[in-house]
């Protein structure tokens, strides 16, 4: 088996060229991790937009997934979960594809679903990234597959840890860390989006509101990560019969938290329900 060492010459390739593909792309390039030229990346032959946002990059962008296979040492299959069988079948009998590691990022696919569409000899590795790692502020996670090695599981922590955070789990844990920081990002979005909406009611400038959301959360998470709770540091902004006390009290009235907590459970069921139909 081929020894994968983590180089700035790493060929890497994306079996699905769109939002997350090039998300990771971009992090990895400034992250020092890739060069552009060795990022090869298939798109479908009518999404001129985003063969072109690779191109952009200095990245190769072709319009069939062999020569993605063919070209990398390590493959990020991103296409859409119900894709992940159909794309894997058509280099599942390349020479290339045997003793590859193949990194599916699909939500709800297990690596026994991915393992099943690929020669014996390959191994996998399932992760769930998220689209901040565009700015290197990802949050993944990652699962072995059956057949993934310790050196797979260490290049695939250093790849993803280069763009933000890795953690290895179970695989069990995969559609929650989904639900969570997979699809996080876009209820964080919606919430900044409030705020400003909430400012903008109450008369500020829309950029100045929209400005102050955002440093606000990620000051607000940036406090989180020098290592208080949550519950402390809300407690430290309430002051008695002040403004963040009626605005809380707003917020629990109308099941704030209810309605994240639901949020993260409706995404974790829809992993799972994803998985099953394919399996079916
Ligand atoms: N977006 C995110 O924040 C995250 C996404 N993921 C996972 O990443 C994967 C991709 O998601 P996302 O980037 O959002 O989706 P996109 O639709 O942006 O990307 C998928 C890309 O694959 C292309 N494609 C479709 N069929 C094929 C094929 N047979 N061979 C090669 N490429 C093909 C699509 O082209 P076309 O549009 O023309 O169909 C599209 O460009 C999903 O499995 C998702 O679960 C995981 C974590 C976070
Ligand atoms: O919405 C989705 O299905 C993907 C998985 C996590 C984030 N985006």
């Amino acid at each position: 088996m081929i020894k994968l060492t983590l180089s700035e010459a790493m060929k890497i390739g994306f079996i699905g060229g769109g939002r997350l593909a090039f998300a990771l792309a971009n992090g990895f390039i400034t992250a020092g991790l890739a060069k552009a030229d060795e990022i090869t990346a298939s798109c479908h032959p009518s999404d001129v937009a985003s063969a072109k946002a690779f191109k952009d990059l200095g990245a190769t962008a072709v319009f069939e997934n062999k020569p993605v296979v063919e070209r990398s040492e390590v493959v990020i299959v991103s296409v859409k979960p119900d894709v992940v069988v159909p794309a894997l079948r058509e280099v599942k009998d390349l020479p290339a594809s045997k003793n590859k590691l193949f990194i599916s990022v699909a939500m709800g696919i297990t690596t026994a679903t991915v393992e099943k569409s690929l020669p014996l000899e390959a191994r996998v590795i399932r992760v769930m990234p998220n689209t901040p790692a565009l700015v290197k502020e990802g949050a993944a996670a990652l699962s072995r597959g059956s057949r993934a090695t310790d050196e797979d599981a260490k290049l695939t922590a250093q790849l993803f840890r280069a763009v933000g955070t890795c953690d290895e789990v179970p695989e069990y844990q995969m559609d929650a860390i989904t639900a969570l920081s997979g699809s996080g990002p876009a209820y964080v979005y919606m919430l900044i989006e409030s705020l400003a909406d909430g400012g903008v009611r109450c008369g500020l400038p829309r950029d100045l509101a929209l400005r102050l959301a955002a440093q606000t959360t990620l000051g607000a998470a940036a406090m989180l990560r020098t290592g208080g709770h949550p519950a402390a540091l809300k407690d430290n902004v309430t002051s008695p019969g002040g403004s963040t006390a009626e605005g809380t009290y707003h917020l629990e009235q109308n099941g704030f938290r209810s309605a994240i907590i639901g949020a993260v459970t409706a995404a974790t069921e829809r992993c799972k329900v994803v998985n099953q139909q394919l399996n079916n």
